[in-house]
């Protein structure tokens, strides 16, 4: 495509309810949109950066500052290119993925709609619809949790995700089993909060069956979550860690994970997600689809990578009304517990652009 302008969009949506994970509580999602002008025509890319550098050291402020004074110009200098140039082009600058994932969407976006191809062509999708799970955050109560838990069951989610934290690990962990009973498949999300220390009373996880623990301790620490995996029968996924290609092999390589949470913002993009796709699945290692509280337009790009075979896992590829009562797009509706792969051209989604101005948070910034 050939670029003519960038635009940056700042938003806030209120959630439905508030979600708490081991590192905080938060009511509303702030969301960075990037809307790049081509000569083909337009695309839109999420940055999946929170507010605060509280899951990543990345944060919205920050994903804005870098893309206004270092990415965008870099890209609008290339003028002509194309999604895969868009890794090369950053290249100097270290770090900030999800800034640049948020970029190389919108150039992707930009350019299948221009050559009439869904998101789930480009990527290579298998099936047409994915299964999809749910995370559940942290509750002032069991019977408040349990409460909430149901309803996600009834509306037919096919996998219930539980963050856990010290003093809230095995008790709300026992209640939700009794709850959906043994079948159900069931597993928990740490965000990084436990030590080393706490691998003996992690061990108390294995009577119920999870499908993984995530990420139980810090993203740099692999030699820990080794330490883990050899001492419970809980499989260890890693999510903060995964962080690329290279570092998915030599987690896995290592045995620190054995499932592998796909984040495209988290690792720079959806390129380099079907990268770790690809090298999961020639180790034989389960994906599934991880999620950031994305807008329909994440959303549609999430679902389209699910639909790859390696996905086998349901990933957090919720449905609109999870965290939001109106969505920026058309609306991800659970049907039978899966999500349809949207089937026009680029993500496949129409961004709202009255909703734009009515949840403005800033005036969007144009560069050119
Ligand atoms: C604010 S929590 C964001 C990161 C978290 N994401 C989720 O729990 C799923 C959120 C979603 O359903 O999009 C994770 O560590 O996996
Ligand atoms: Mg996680």
């Amino acid at each position: 495509v050939t670029l003519e302008a960038v635009e940056l969009h700042r938003i806030g949506m209120p959630l439905v309810r508030p979600f708490e994970t081991s590192f905080g509580r938060q009511t509303a999602r702030e969301v960075l949109l990037v809307r790049v002008r081509t000569a083909e025509g337009e695309g839109w890319g999420e940055c999946v950066a929170m507010t605060d550098p509280f899951y990543s050291h990345e944060y919205v402020d920050g994903c804005e500052a870098v893309i206004t004074s270092y990415l965008a110009p870099a890209l609008l200098a290339a003028r002509t290119l194309r999604a895969d140039d868009v890794a090369g082009l950053l290249r100097f600058v270290v770090g900030h993925r999800m800034a640049k994932a948020a970029l190389e969407t919108a150039v992707l976006d930009a350019q299948t709609r221009a050559a009439g191809l869904s998101f789930g062509e480009f990527f290579g999708a298998v099936r047409p619809e994915v299964d999809c799970g749910v995370s559940v955050g942290i509750s002032p109560s069991i019977d408040e949790l349990l409460e909430e838990v149901a309803g996600y069951r009834d509306a037919g989610y096919r996998r219930i995700k539980l963050k856990i934290k010290p003093g809230w690990d095995l008790e709300p962990v026992a209640a939700v089993r009794e709850l959906l009973g043994p079948a159900a498949l069931l597993q928990v999300d740490a965000n990084t909060a436990y030590t080393e220390a706490d691998i003996d009373h992690l061990r108390g996880l294995d009577p119920f069956g999870l499908l993984l623990i995530e990420q139980p301790f810090v993203e740099e620490d692999i030699r820990t979550h080794v330490r883990l995996a050899r001492a419970i029968d809980t499989p260890v996924c890693l999510d903060e860690s995964i962080t690329g290609v290279d570092v998915a092999i030599d987690a896995i390589e290592r045995d620190a994970t054995s499932i592998v949470n796909i984040k495209p913002g988290r690792v720079g993009g959806y390129l380099e997600a079907i990268r770790i796709h690809d090298a999961c699945l020639e180790r034989d290692v389960p994906v599934w689809c991880g999620g950031m509280l994305e807008t329909g337009v994440g959303r549609a790009a999430n679902v389209a990578l699910a639909a790859l075979p390696g996905f086998t896992l349901p990933g957090d590829t919720s449905a609109s009304d999870r965290y939001f009562a109106e969505d920026l797009t058309e609306s991800f509706v659970l049907v039978d517990g899966r999500l349809a792969v949207p089937a026009g051209p680029g993500s496949g989604v129409t961004v709202r652009e009255e909703l734009l101005g009515d949840w403005a948070l800033r005036t969007p910034v144009v560069l050119s």
